[in-house]
């Protein structure tokens, strides 16, 4: 699929991912990312010649399974807090692609849509359309989720757009702009308030209320990555599964927790709940150094 609104240079491709469809987008300046209609779920981001996202290479590609990496989109429940199927169906959905548009000079944004179904709605008893909007523009890559109620009722949901990032080395990695903030360690279980930037190297899976700033995510000393969420995303989620949960995951390496550390822009300490013909929207930001 080429098109001849985008510049000569910029591109836009049906491909596919281990068998699954995909849409591959290119910019004339070099940045690429790559997104599979299972979920939504963006796979690749390559910026200044660097993958930045983290895709495990045990991930399943049956259709039906979650992708390990990439961003998958957690909808309408994130985690186990529901009775739905972890973090909610849309990740193991196939959404529909609407056709790519230009954006400014060199950049390129897809929209990806899932509406509820007769099975969605045997589970959760909703209408409702999601829409993911990927923009690619050269150094960034802005996700939004938008939710759509286009039921009678009231629609709760919770979500997160559970984006995992590639790290050269997770050791030597830190996590900017948490610092002060009280927090959810989910491993303890206590309510901490975090000190200074976040190291890794063991199980961490925490929730933070989305810092005002920008955060900044540091390889060895060097930036790396800038995230930034929008306000309706209320929460942030960080997780990396260190060494010995990571052991016991099916589609990681053993050593896979390395290379990736999920910064994740949620909204789900309170359900966000759409008022019947309204819409609920909000981006992710990440910016590669
Ligand atoms: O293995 P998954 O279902 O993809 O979940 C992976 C992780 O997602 C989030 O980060 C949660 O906070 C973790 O508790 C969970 O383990």
């Amino acid at each position: 699929m080429n098109d001849s609104i985008f510049q000569a240079r910029t591109q836009v491709q049906t491909t596919n991912w281990q068998g699954l469809p995909a849409i591959a987008l290119k910019l004339g300046q070099g940045d690429s990312a790559l997104i599979c209609l299972q979920g939504a779920q963006v796979l690749s981001w390559v910026s200044q010649g660097q993958e930045r996202l983290f895709l495990s290479p045990l991930a399943v590609h049956d259709g039906r399974t979650a992708i390990r990496g990439g961003i998958p989109v957690c909808f309408p429940q994130f985690n186990q807090r529901g009775p739905l199927v972890k973090h909610g169906f849309a990740r193991i959905m196939s959404w529909a692609a609407d056709k790519a548009q230009a954006l400014g000079n060199d950049g390129v944004q897809l929209k990806l849509r899932l509406k509820d179904t007769e099975a969605t709605r045997a589970v959760w008893p909703h209408e409702f359309e999601a829409v993911l909007t990927v923009q690619l523009t050269p150094g960034q890559l802005r996700v939004e989720l938008a939710v759509n109620n286009g039921g009678t009722q009231d629609l709760p949901f919770t979500a997160a757009l559970h984006s995992y990032l590639r790290v050269p080395d997770v050791e030597q990695a830190a996590l900017q702009g948490l610092q002060d903030l009280s927090y959810w360690d989910a491993v303890a279980d206590t309510h901490p308030r975090q000190q200074g930037a976040l190291r890794f190297g063991v199980e961490t899976d925490s929730v933070y209320p989305r810092a005002d700033e920008p955060l900044q995510l540091l390889a060895g000393n060097q930036p790396w990555l800038q995230i930034a969420q929008d306000a309706a995303w209320s929460e942030t989620v960080v997780w990396n599964p260190g060494p010995a949960l990571c052991a016991t995951l099916k589609d990681m390496e053993p050593a896979s927790w390395q290379q990736m550390l999920c910064v994740e822009a949620a909204a789900i300490d309170a359900a966000v709940i759409v008022a019947p013909g309204q819409c609920w929207k909000a981006a992710q930001h990440l910016t590669a150094h």
